[in-house]
Parts: structure tokens; C-alpha cells; sequence
């Protein structure tokens, strides 16, 4: 693996030795030091940090493309996502990708209480024992995909300390404020969930992670991230607000009405992605914003799936543009703010089959084809190795 780089808590060393001192980040909810945990200009300045994927594998991989036995161009997107996996892994032809973990970021919304969701809030606790025995849509396709599944509790509104341990490490507290009138969290707390989201992607890249995805869970958040895309996209409520778990048409109004009042409370913190996701986000958007950001430093690719990690990468890419270069947009959910997010990102999705899911669902569907797309590439012969001609003839 990569050496390790600088984790924000060491952002004026970059060797490994601070790398690893860097290592305690504030444990418990009641933690909270007196200075802030993360400083915006921190946040920018490891945004910087992020580096372009490898454009000489890149232009190597589309020289081969056009060499392969076949027409030129005729493997379609599958021959753009040979190139994209060839400039992450720096190498070309690229490789299939062996070690694939999808971390779900759990957490419960106050805004439930505003009848947002065809679901009740106690759903997001089941789900998460569903994720621990392997019983969700997203443990379905994560085996036949060939990944493994990783549950955090960031802010569940429920007692799950007889989970293992290490679901509820980072958790930073039961459920959030609801974000139409008050504060989702504060802004101690939301610095808290971001460093604990990047000290995660490091976790993972340091067991040896080469595909990562972040999965959601959490009723009621697709409000929040939709208020998030409203914000930062300049759209109002009603482009953004999307039908979620199903709610019906009058549902859909006293979401639109909270998503409004959301954004008037977001808007002032546009420039200040800390206080945005205290503002209106909550603990797991935080901290998977932090995750993909971190990803990103670690030169790691992620496959993004539906609206709430498409609208923390909005929010990643704020502090760090190159970010969205090791990003691939699984699918296009039936979300309209993950469409706006995926737009904002300049990245179009591999799939669409009108998932309305997340929990990492979309993200997974399209490894097989990236999977396919790095087979192709790279079992494949030249025209030239099978003695024939070197290019296309058109009389
Ligand atoms: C059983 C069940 C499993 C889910 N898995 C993901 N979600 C998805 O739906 C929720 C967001 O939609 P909304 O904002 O409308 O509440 C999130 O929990 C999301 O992960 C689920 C929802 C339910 C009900
Ligand atoms: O597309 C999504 O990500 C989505 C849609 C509905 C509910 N939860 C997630």
C-alpha cells in the first residue's frame, strides 16, 4: 500500500511518524475540546491535498483501447471506465478491484417527526441489525458484487450498545435536531463525525481497501440531503424534493414546506461546509463527506450511489475539486437532488434502474460493469498480437 498521508489532525507534517501520532480523535459525544476539532481552512488545506489520478495510465489505457481486437470505440462507456479505473489505480491496463468495502453511515433525522417519511424513524435501527446479519438489499449485492459490508452508527436514535463495538465507536449522538427550526447538531459535533468519517476511509485503505463505497442509512435523510443539494445548487425546494421511501402527495408538500424552511436556515452557512452540515446535515452526512474527501487523499476510488452520498461528494468537492476525479456515479436514482448533485459533479451514472434505495444498493450494481470494463481491458489481445490488421479500413 501507499505510504500513509497526512490525516487532517497532522495537516503541517506529512511523514509518517505524524501521520501516526495524528491517530487519537475525540472518542465520546461529551469529548469536545475547546478549540474546535476542525477548522475550515484545515478542511481546505487537505482538500489541496488531493492529487490528479495518473494521466499517463489514463492515455495509455485509450491508446490500448484503440489497439484491442475489436472495432475502435465499440466497448462504449465500458472503454471510459477502463480509462477511469486505469488513472485510480494508477497502472495500465487497469485490474479488477479485489478488495471492495461499502461502509453504510447510519443516523436518525429529527425531521422525521415532520411526516417527511413513508417510514417511521424506528426503522433505521432495525436496518442496521438487518446490515449486521447480513439480511438487507445491500448484503445481497455486496456478496454477489464480492464486497463486504461495514455498518457505523453515527447518530441512530436508539440503544444499540449490545452491537458490536465497532458499529457505535464514532457515535456522536441519538438522532438530530429537526432541521426546519433548529440546528441538526452542533458544530463541535459535526467536526467530531467528519474526522470520524476520514479516520474510517483511512481504516479501510490501510486494511487495503482498492474500492470503496458509502451507503446510508437513515429515515428522514433524504430531507436533509435535499435541503443540502438546495443549498448549494441554488434550486428551490420543489426541484429538489423527491418522493423518498414513497411519501404520498401530501407528504410530498410538508416535505417541500420543510426542505424550504431547511435551506432559509442553510444559505448563510453556504460558504463554511462544517456549519452547513451542523446547520441542516446531521452526524452521517458529516462524517460521510469526510470519508469521501479522505478517500480522495488517500488516492482511493469510490463509487457513489444515491442522493446522500452524492450530495456529501457536492459538499467534498467544495474543498477539494480534484476529489470528484476518483469519484464514479454507480447509478442515477429516481432522486431528483442526486441528479442536480451528479451534475454539479460533471459525473455521469453507469446504471439506471430507477433505485429509490441508497444504503450503497446503486453503488453496487455497477461493479460488475467496472469489473468488466478493467476484464476487457486488460485479458484482452491487440489486433496486432492476433496478425491482423493494424486499423480500421473504410473504402
Ligand atoms: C425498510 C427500509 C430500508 C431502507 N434502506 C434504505 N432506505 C432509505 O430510505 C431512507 C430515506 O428515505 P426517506 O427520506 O423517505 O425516509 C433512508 O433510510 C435510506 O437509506 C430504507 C428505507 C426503509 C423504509
Ligand atoms: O436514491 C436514493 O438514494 C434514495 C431514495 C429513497 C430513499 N433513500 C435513498
Amino acid at each position: 500500500m501507499d505510504e500513509p498521508d497526512a490525516t487532517p489532525a497532522a495537516l503541517d507534517e506529512t511523514d509518517a511518524a505524524a501521520a501516526e501520532a495524528a491517530a487519537p480523535l475525540p472518542e465520546t459525544p461529551d469529548s469536545a475540546a475547546a478549540e474546535p476539532a476542525l477548522t475550515v481552512e484545515e478542511l481546505n488545506l487537505l482538500g489541496g491535498r488531493v492529487e490528479h489520478p495518473d494521466e499517463g495510465a489514463r492515455q495509455e489505457t485509450r491508446a490500448r483501447q484503440a489497439e484491442l481486437a475489436k472495432p475502435v470505440g465499440a466497448l462504449g462507456s465500458l472503454e471510459d471506465l477502463s480509462v477511469w479505473a486505469a488513472g485510480v489505480q494508477r497502472t495500465c491496463p487497469p485490474r479488477p478491484f479485489e478488495r471492495i468495502r461499502v461502509v453504510v453511515f447510519a443516523g436518525d433525522h429529527g425531521i422525521a417527526a415532520g411526516g417527511v417519511s413513508a417510514y417511521p424513524a424506528e426503522v433505521t435501527a432495525h436496518m442496521v441489525r438487518a446490515f449486521l446479519t447480513g439480511t438487507a438489499a445491500v448484503n445481497a449485492l455486496a456478496r454477489q458484487a464480492g464486497a463486504e459490508v461495514r455498518v457505523l452508527d453515527m447518530s441512530v436514535d436508539a440503544d444499540l450498545s449490545d452491537v458490536p463495538e465497532d458499529v457505535t465507536r464514532h457515535k456522536v449522538r441519538r438522532g438530530t435536531g429537526r432541521i426546519d427550526v433548529e440546528d441538526a447538531m452542533t458544530r463541535d459535533e459535526a467536526a467530531t463525525a467528519l474526522l470520524a468519517g476520514m479516520a474510517v476511509a483511512d481504516e479501510e485503505v490501510d486494511a487495503g481497501a482498492d474500492l470503496l463505497i458509502a451507503g446510508d442509512m437513515g429515515i428522514a435523510n433524504t430531507t436533509a440531503a435535499a435541503a443540502l443539494v438546495g443549498v448549494l445548487t441554488g434550486s428551490d425546494a420543489a426541484t429538489v424534493c423527491g418522493r423518498g421511501t414513497g411519501i404520498d402527495d401530501r407528504g410530498w408538500m410538508r416535505k417541500c414546506a420543510a426542505i424550504r424552511d431547511a435551506m432559509r436556515r442553510g444559505r448563510p452557512h453556504m460558504a463554511d461546509p462544517i456549519a452547513l452540515l451542523a446547520a441542516i446535515g446531521g452526524p452521517d452526512l458529516a462524517a460521510t463527506t469526510g470519508f469521501l474527501l479522505q478517500a480522495a487523499v488517500r488516492r482511493t476510488p469510490v463509487v457513489l450511489d444515491g442522493v446522500v452520498p452524492s450530495t456529501c461528494a457536492v459538499l467534498a468537492h467544495r474543498v477539494a475539486p480534484r476529489a470528484s476525479l476518483w469519484w464514479l456515479a454507480g447509478h442515477r436514482s429516481t432522486e431528483p437532488a442526486q441528479t442536480l448533485a451528479l451534475q454539479q459533479l460533471a459525473l455521469e451514472p453507469v446504471l439506471d434502474l430507477k433505485l429509490r434505495l441508497g444504503e450503497g444498493t446503486g453503488a453496487l450494481l455497477a461493479v460488475p460493469i467496472l469489473q468488466a470494463a478493467t476484464a476487457t481491458c486488460s485479458e484482452m489481445a491487440t489486433l496486432e498480437e492476433l496478425g491482423g490488421s493494424h486499423g480500421a479500413e473504410q473504402p
